[in-house]
C-alpha cells in the first residue's frame, strides 16, 4: 500500500474526532457511533490523563472502538502510542512535539497515516521533511481540554502557511465548535479537529453533523 495522496488525506482532515475515556460523560463507545452518524471524517484515539486506561484495558478499549470505525469505513488514528497503533494495525499515528521524531515513527509504521501536532512555520516545515502526511496547528481558539496547551494562536500560523505555498494538509485544534470553525477554512485549513464539542454534547451526532455543515463551503 502506498501513501495517502495529498487530495484523500486533506477529504479525510475534514471533521476529525478526537476522543479518549476522559473526555466523555455518555458511554465513549456509544458518543463515537452517533458522531460517527453525524458524519465525522477521521477519529483520533488520545487515551490522556488522571484515569485514563493502560496496558491490556487500553487495548481492548481502543480495539472495541477502533471495530466501531471499521464498521462505518473511518479511519483510526492513535494518539502517540506507536506500539499500540502497530498491536492494532490502525490506519495511523499522530504525535506530538514531545514525542518521538516524525522521522523514527515513519520508519515504525511504513505507509501509515502519520500526523504531527505543530505550533510554528520551523515545526511545520520539519514535519513535512520528517514524512509527515498532515500536521496539527492550534491552539486556534482557547482550550481547556489539554492541561498543557499553548495560548491561542488564531488562524495566523496556517495563513502564513499557505501564503508561502505549502501544500501540507492542515487541520485546525483547539475550542472548535459549529460557530468558530469556518475562519479556519477560509485561512487555509482543510479540515477541523473536535474534542469537547461532540463528547460532551447533549447529542453527539447533532453537534457533528453541525460541524459538518459549517466547514462546507
Ligand atoms: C494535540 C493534538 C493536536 N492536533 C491533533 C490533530 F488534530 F490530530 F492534528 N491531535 C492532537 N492530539
Amino acid at each position: 500500500m502506498s501513501r495517502i495522496s495529498i487530495e484523500q488525506m486533506r477529504n479525510l482532515l475534514k471533521v476529525y474526532f478526537i476522543m479518549g475515556s476522559n473526555n466523555c460523560q455518555q458511554e465513549p463507545t456509544h458518543v463515537l457511533e452517533l458522531a460517527l452518524k453525524g458524519g465525522i471524517t477521521l477519529f483520533q484515539f488520545r487515551e490522556k490523563g488522571t484515569s485514563a486506561y493502560t496496558g491490556d484495558e487500553k487495548y481492548q478499549f481502543a480495539k472495541k472502538l477502533q471495530t466501531i470505525c471499521k464498521e462505518n469505513n473511518v479511519p483510526f488514528i492513535v494518539n502517540d502510542d506507536v506500539e499500540l497503533a502497530l498491536l492494532l494495525d490502525a490506519d495511523g499515528v499522530h504525535i506530538g512535539q514531545d514525542d518521538e521524531s516524525a522521522e523514527m515513527v515513519r520508519r515504525k509504521i511504513g505507509n501509515k497515516i502519520l500526523g504531527v501536532s505543530t505550533h510554528n512555520l520551523e515545526e511545520v516545515e520539519k514535519a513535512i521533511a520528517e514524512g509527515a502526511d498532515y500536521v496539527g496547528i492550534g491552539p486556534i481558539y482557547s482550550t481547556t481540554t489539554k492541561e498543557d496547551a499553548k495560548s491561542a494562536q488564531g488562524t495566523t500560523l496556517i495563513a502564513e502557511v499557505r501564503s508561502k505555498g505549502i501544500e501540507i494538509p492542515i487541520v485546525g485544534i483547539g475550542g472548535i465548535t459549529s460557530e468558530n470553525a469556518s475562519p479556519i477554512i477560509k485561512s487555509g485549513a482543510d479540515g477541523i479537529a473536535v474534542i469537547t464539542d461532540i463528547s460532551l454534547a447533549n447529542d453527539p451526532r447533532e453537534n457533528a453533523s453541525k460541524l459538518i455543515n459549517s466547514i462546507s463551503i
